[in-house]
């Protein structure tokens, strides 16, 4: 779990005159989940095409497997699962499978491959006859194909129903048991924040925070409340209370991120007849990225 994979040093990105990342630092070990976390437009896909050198960086270094120099990247070793996926014509499944597995040394078997993603029903299909949720998982069969260790995952789970993702995450957790490393962005953030090691939250071409769930949390307020109060207050009563650290209100439901749950309650005091569907519970990657794009907007 120790063995950096990827280490980036002070990379920078600028398309024309538009900078889209700055000196950016950081450094994957082996066998990690990362979360890549951004609005839509932050660079996430320009800093993965970085990486996976689909694309020259500006300036800055990166290393892979500790190796001094930055060199060429081994396609075999480090894969990656861009947003589209090429829809080739009159070409079946198991062909492109057999296809992209005899590009490489040491491929995982071709049973697997189907099996991972769900695909044995389809295998006899016709690539353009897939749905979108069904293209993504054979576009994810085709980055992991040569058995990569380090594999960059880039919204591998836009277009899939409900199902599919869960089983997605969970032959990516199973992969991640056998040593594989993961870099992954999603803008569905209930299901990063069940399956990152680590979160790296990108917002005006910096990283923000680069940290565990855990961390941000105690960083970043660890509870959330959502509530309705018949009697609406502005935002800076709620600001007032002691250990509140941000407040959302939507028509008359509040949402408050704290770090101490008894002092809101002491403060609610007399007035609990007033609080409707009380939830408490523990902060959640999604209102704690919003809080943060909030900060940053001002
Ligand atoms: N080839 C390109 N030429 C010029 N600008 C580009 C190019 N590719 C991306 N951009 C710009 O770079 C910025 C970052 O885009 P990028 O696709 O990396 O964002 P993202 O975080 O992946 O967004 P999303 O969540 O919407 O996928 C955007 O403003 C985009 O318009």
């Amino acid at each position: 779990m120790n063995q950096t994979v990827i280490e980036a040093k002070k990379i920078t990105k600028t398309f024309k005159e538009k900078r889209i990342f700055e000196k950016l630092d950081f450094a994957v070990k082996k066998g990690e989940i990362v979360a890549l976390v951004g609005e839509n437009g932050a660079g996430k896909s320009t800093l993965i095409n970085v990486l996976t050198q689909l694309i020259p960086k500006d300036q800055g270094e990166i290393h892979y497997f500790n190796q001094e120099k930055s060199l060429l990247i081994d396609r075999e070793r480090i894969a990656v699962m861009t947003q589209e996926t090429a829809k080739l014509k009159k070409i079946r499944v198991s062909e492109i499978i057999q296809l992209v597995r005899s590009f490489s040394k040491h491929p995982l078997p071709y049973d697997q491959l189907l099996h991972y993603p769900d695909l044995k029903e389809h295998e006899q299909s016709y690539m353009e006859k897939l749905s979108g949720g069904q293209q993504k998982r054979l576009g994810f069969a085709l980055a992991i194909a040569s058995n990569p260790g380090v594999i960059f995952l880039d919204e591998p789970t836009a277009g899939m129903d409900s199902y599919s993702r869960l089983k997605f995450w969970q032959t990516i957790a199973l992969l991640k048991k056998e040593g594989k490393t993961f870099i992954v962005t999603s803008h569905y953030l209930e299901e990063l924040e069940t399956v990152a090691d680590r979160i790296m939250i990108l917002v005006k071409g910096k990283f923000v925070f680069n940290g565990s769930m855990d961390e941000l949390r105690q960083n970043r307020g660890v509870s959330e409340i959502q509530f309705y109060f018949d009697d609406l207050k502005d935002k800076t009563y709620w600001l007032s209370i002691p250990g509140v650290e941000s407040v959302t209100i939507i028509n008359q439901k509040i949402k408050l991120i704290t770090d101490d749950v008894a002092l809101f309650l002491t403060a609610m005091q007399g007035q609990f007849e007033q609080l409707k569907l009380l939830t408490i519970q523990p902060n959640s990657l999604e209102s704690l990225f919003d809080h943060i794009q909030e900060e940053h907007q001002a």
